[in-house]
């Protein structure tokens, strides 16, 4: 149902953008021959009001033995939502946890620049030159984090209200009783009903949404530029996926957050996304429009992850056809 309403959507735009030549898939169909040509990855696309840049991304594992994401490049724009999609292993979380700074051991940066390019109240950050402390100043008050599993980032034995008045006390000068009624205040707008009695519950009390949105709540309570979700949605069932996803995008559009959203799931990306990376083996392949990269993929990879797609909805196959006739 999230998957057809959002490719019905697209088709719509697919029919507009072909009665006006549909220029940026030609620009798409460029980037991934020169791509395939060259090795590497397609031509950064420059956001309008760019938050975060990626420049030439390179990151090694086992130890520096092994080079797993070879010269990413993109940006992110304020109010603007970048999907990054790809196969398991094609280094969409790496490359995400390189920008947060939380590679696992064995992991390192090799190359390439991240930076925070920072706003008029708010300072650039080469992110690649931060020790623990400047860590501490931006992830939370300027990065925010949401990941797949709530419950394992949560802690179990400490009341999730708690656990957002913690966060917030960490960020800012808010007293006590400040904090708490701030949480209570961004419990309510991440959509909890009832938010008194959720800030008493324990998270094992919580639905798998409930506890996404505590999470969300505790990633925006230092309100920041840049929020990244990492298969935030994966785990949930596809309605209360939509109600998250929903969520996210006000966010994003209330606060000119810029969002970074890793998927595996292309329904997402139809849904939510303003503009797409496709990754295959370390590299971006294919960068566009959701219009574009979903109703006319230009790289065989993008092309399999859609065919992998037609396989999981039933009723994807007949919107996709139309999006194929409508794009060409
Ligand atoms: N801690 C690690 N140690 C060694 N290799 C790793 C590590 N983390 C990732 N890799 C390797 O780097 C490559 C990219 O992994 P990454 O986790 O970024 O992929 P992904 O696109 O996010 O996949 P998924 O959708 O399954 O999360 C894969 O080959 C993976 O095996």
């Amino acid at each position: 149902m999230l998957v057809a309403g959002a490719l019905n959507a697209l088709a719509d735009a697919v029919r507009d953008a072909g009665s006006a030549g549909a220029p940026g898939t030609l620009a798409v169909d460029q980037a991934a021959e020169a791509q395939a040509e060259d090795g590497q990855s397609a031509e950064t696309v420059p956001a309008a009001d760019p938050v975060l840049r990626v420049a030439g991304l390179r990151v090694s594992v086992h130890g520096g033995r092994a080079e797993a994401v070879h010269g990413v490049s993109f940006e992110v724009g304020r109010g603007e939502i970048v999907g990054l999609v790809g196969e398991s292993g094609s280094g969409k979380t790496l490359t995400c946890r390189s920008v947060t700074g939380l590679l696992a051991p064995g992991c390192a940066r090799s190359g390439g620049s991240v930076e925070l390019l920072g706003g008029a109240d708010t300072e650039p950050v080469d992110l690649t030159a931060l020790d623990r402390a400047g860590w501490n100043a931006v992830r939370g008050p300027r990065i925010g984090i949401v990941f797949q599993d709530p419950a394992s980032y949560l802690n179990p034995s400490i009341p999730v209200g708690r656990q957002l008045v913690e966060a917030l006390r960490a960020h800012t000068e808010l007293s006590k009783a400040q904090a708490r009624a701030r949480a209570l205040e961004l419990f309510g707008s991440v959509g909890l009903r009832e938010p008194e009695t959720v800030y008493a519950q324990y998270p094992h009390e919580l639905s798998g949404g409930m506890a996404q949105r505590v999470l969300i709540a505790i990633a925006i309570s230092g309100d920041p530029e840049l929020l990244i979700a990492d298969e935030a949605t994966s785990a949930l069932d596809v309605l209360v996926q939509a109600e998250v996803l929903d969520l996210l995008r006000s966010l994003v559009r209330e606060r000119g957050l810029a969002l970074l959203l890793v998927t595996h799931d292309l329904g997402v990306v139809a849904e939510l996304c303003d503009r797409v990376l496709v990754f295959d083996a370390g590299r971006i392949v294919e960068q566009g429009s959701a219009a574009q990269v979903v109703g006319a993929p230009a790289h065989p990879r993008t092309k399999r992850l859609l065919d992998a797609a037609l396989v999981w909805q039933p009723g994807f196959e007949d919107v996709h056809s139309e999006l194929i006739g409508a794009a060409s």
